[in-house]
């Protein structure tokens, strides 16, 4: 293949383990399909090395570190002692703070701290500093770029997932200006000024909407949207500020795919913390309810009453666990959830911390665990 055809989106290779995308749409699968969110990333030594020394969204900005990075994990495609984490799912390498970024706010990663906007959002009156109308194709056509070289350089081995930031989660990034505990300053916008607060949840969702419409169109074969900061909310602010706008999104990413003549992705919701929210989140249009480790998996099964397929919930710090304990955990995890219709992965992403090795148990043990399940059934 020619380099200028790993951009073009189309005449990709042909999907050789779809595991992941029945396991998304409740049909019959040989096993459990697993991935982890921050799979690509600092826990690995080689993304250590590959990422030394330079600009985080200056990576972010370029498809071939981010088709680089995302390739790392992907099976068969990168050195020992990797090739052991047979993943049924890849992740672009990006982040969800792109999009404040396209809207025209500055945001750097400041090492060890992590993300920080210079000048966030301090009253409605900042919401005129934001681009009225964003180009995404103009603003996050990197990222498309980065999404059809990766799933060219897959080479089918395993679906590619596309994912974005939800607009409450983004909001109060835009106003805090980095991390909080208790997004005090986002959370006064909803109690002080309402009306503003919709406005900006309204400019978000507008364009994460063309934003996922455009990573579909690159390639995309799933979609995650991320709503981690769902927990300081309760459950009033989040029928009012959060959930509205997920529907949203998942409905109109599905009217203009099928406007488009493209075929329907699965997509999954990740509300962190948001178990109050379970039952109205298992209406909301998405195939897949991505899960923290809060929540009981026979519980989850019950409130979501087989409306949709349920994606998690290993406490990421199990993993800091013997792989024999891994593996129990996992053991039970598996038999909670069942077979069908599940995709195992952790309750949050993979710390910087963690070894390599326990992942690979963590994967390990779901393929075996699941596969004795589905044999003795
Ligand atoms: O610590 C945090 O997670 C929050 C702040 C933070 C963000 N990007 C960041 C950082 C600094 C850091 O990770 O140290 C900065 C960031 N984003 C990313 C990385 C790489 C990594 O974590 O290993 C890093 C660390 C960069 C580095 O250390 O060099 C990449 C990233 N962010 C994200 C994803 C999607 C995914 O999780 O799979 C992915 C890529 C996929 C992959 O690596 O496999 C999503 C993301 N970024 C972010 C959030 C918000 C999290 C929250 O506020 O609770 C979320 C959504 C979530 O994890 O719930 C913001």
């Amino acid at each position: 293949m020619e380099k200028n055809d790993l951009i073009v989106p189309k005449d990709f290779p042909e999907l050789k383990n779809d595991t992941f995308l029945r396991a998304a749409r409740g049909e019959e699968v040989e096993h459990v399909p697993v991935w982890c969110m921050r799979q690509a990333g600092r826990y690995l030594p080689e993304f250590r090395e590959s990422r030394a020394g330079k600009d985080f969204f200056e990576t972010c900005r370029s498809p071939e570190a981010c088709c680089e990075l995302t390739l790392q994990v992907s099976i068969d495609l990168f050195p020992q002692p990797l090739r052991r984490f047979p993943f049924d799912a890849s992740i672009i390498f990006s982040d969800i703070l792109v999009v404040p970024q396209a809207l025209g706010m500055d945001v750097q990663m400041s090492p060890g701290k992590g993300p920080v906007f210079p000048e966030p959002l301090k009253e409605p009156d900042d919401l005129q500093r934001l681009r009225p109308k964003v180009d995404v194709d103009a603003e996050l056509g990197y990222v498309f770029k980065a999404i059809t070289l990766t799933r060219h350089k897959l080479e089918g081995k395993v679906p590619l997932i596309g994912f974005t930031g939800a607009p409450w989660t983004l909001m109060s990034y835009m106003i805090e200006g980095g991390g909080s505990t208790t997004h005090s300053k986002a959370k006064r916008w909803l109690y002080r000024h309402p009306e503003a607060s919709h406005k900006l949840l309204r400019q978000l969702t507008d364009v994460i909407v063309e934003y996922l419409l455009g990573q579909v169109k690159a390639g995309a074969q799933a979609l995650q949207v991320f709503e981690s900061h769902t927990g300081c909310l309760g459950p009033a602010e989040f029928k009012e500020f959060s959930l509205p706008y997920l529907r949203d999104i998942a409905r109109r990413v599905k009217d203009k795919l099928k406007d488009s003549g493209l075929d329907n992705v699965p997509m999954i919701v990740f509300a962190k913390d948001g178990h109050y929210g379970l039952e109205e989140l298992s209406q909301s249009h998405y195939e897949v309810v991505g899960l923290d480790w809060t929540v009981d998996p026979r519980s989850a099964r019950e409130r979501t009453g087989g409306r949709v397929s349920l994606q998690g919930n290993m406490d990421p710090c199990a993993l800091y666990a013997t792989k024999e304990r891994i593996s129990e955990i996992v053991k039970t995890m598996v038999e909670g959830f069942g077979t069908r219709g599940y995709i195992a992965n952790l309750g949050h992403g993979v710390y910087p911390d963690m070894d390599p090795e326990s992942v690979g148990a963590f994967v390990e043990a779901v393929h075996t665990h699941s596969r004795q399940l589905l044999n003795r059934n």
